[in-house]
């Protein structure tokens, strides 16, 4: 066997020849392909995913390899670098400059596990490498400090170009700000809507977020002017429907989700999210008990033709997670593990998809 030389131009172009498989262009077009070096009988570059939670990049890693070995050599040795650069929603505007993509979790009725998706979705892209924050905007029931376990911190408060920026908790690798915060623990303080309009407006204009690839935001259930709120303060990449598969749960999902599409709110919905999917007891767990029924979160999605992100099963352990003040997803049970992941690394997914291929949301202006 000789030598085998090349050079860095006939890489790329063995790698043009390589489909990102959701973007549906070539890696060396996206600007996907950075570093190539050639050696003898070795090539070496790093591919830049769009997420750290990208769930084809062990496809993309084999079908770059394979391109080098099928147009430049079988015997070349490949080094495959993967990094990634979270696409954004551009136009975040001066309000949240650090800030890549902002994302609402919604759900059209109460209970149906929002905030508990919402924590162990941030834990999972947190997981995958990505910088992740959560702005707890439920004004009907705060749970984002509980589930982490900060109900007792109180965020400090920075002056910065004569201005006073709220520093966000930092719990687990995410930073966080809830309406809870705010307000003491067990008071009865009602948030009524324009006073929590008003925090929510701060939470993205008066905190100082730095950089972040994802900001999930846990809306308040149903349908409020805190999601109108929202809208009109920042550019929304797109909304994350969680609902249960029973059809009183489905009926309201519908709801909610027909309001995103409203055309004074326009958010893009990136999919659904069906929580308590089946009932999986600990000791059993391969077994699948459809209490709610089945089907639900599919039915859904295909309604309003959006991906079915993920289905999440009712496990006591996430439930006990949550009231521990550590998402579920800290702890080692595969099949919630597993579920989560899955469904942050569809959500990362839809959102690269999106940030790729749709008109940017802008923040919308309502005329009165
Ligand atoms: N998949 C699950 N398995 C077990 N328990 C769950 C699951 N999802 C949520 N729960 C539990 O159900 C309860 C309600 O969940 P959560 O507070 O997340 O709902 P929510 O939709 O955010 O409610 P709210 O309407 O108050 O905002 C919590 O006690 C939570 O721990």
């Amino acid at each position: 066997m000789g030598e085998f030389t090349t050079n860095k131009e006939k890489v790329l172009q063995a790698l043009s020849t390589v489909e990102e498989p959701d973007l549906k262009k070539d890696l060396v077009t996206l600007g996907m392909i950075q570093d190539v070096e050639v050696g003898v009988n070795q090539v070496s570059f790093t591919v830049v995913l769009t997420t750290p939670a990208c769930p084809l990049k062990e496809l993309i890693r084999r079908n770059c390899e394979a391109a080098i070995h099928e147009h430049l050599s079988p015997d070349v040795e490949v080094k495959i670098k993967l990094t990634a650069n979270v696409t954004t929603t551009r136009h975040t505007g001066p309000l949240i400059p650090g800030v890549k993509n902002v994302i609402a979790i919604s759900s059209g009725k109460g209970g149906v596990g929002k905030s508990t998706v919402t924590a162990n979705l941030a834990m999972a892209l947190h997981r995958s490498g990505a910088k992740v924050g959560i702005i707890d905007a439920d004004i009907s029931g705060p749970s984002i400090p509980l589930m982490f376990g900060a109900e007792d911190m109180q965020p400090t408060i920075t002056p910065k170009d004569g201005k006073n920026y709220i520093n966000p908790i930092r719990q687990y690798g995410i930073k966080m700000i809830s309406i809870g915060f705010l307000t003491p623990p067990d008071s009865a303080v009602v948030w009524r809507g324009p006073m929590a309009s008003q925090a929510l407006r701060q939470f993205f204009a008066d905190t100082d977020w730095g950089d972040l690839d994802y900001l999930l935001i846990d809306l308040p259930p149903g349908t409020s002017d805190i999601h109108l709120t929202l809208v009109q303060t920042v550019p929304v990449t797109g909304a994350v429907i969680v609902t249960t598969p029973q059809k009183v749960a489905l009926a309201d999902a519908i709801k909610g989700m027909s309001m995103f599409k409203q055309p004074q709110i326009s958010v893009p919905i990136l999919g659904v999210v069906e929580n308590m999917a089946w009932f999986t007891p600990e000791e059993l767990p391969d077994h699948q008990y459809f209490i709610f029924g089945q089907g639900g979160g599919q039915q859904l999605a295909d309604k309003f033709e959006v991906p079915l992100l993920g289905q999440i099963p009712l496990v006591q352990g996430i439930r006990e997670a949550g009231d521990e003040g550590r998402p579920a997803v800290m702890n080692t049970n595969p099949i919630v593990n597993d579920a989560f992941r899955d469904a942050a690394e569809s959500l990362a997914q839809q959102v690269a998809i999106r940030n790729a291929s749709r008109e940017r949301t802008k923040p919308v202006e309502i005329q009165v």
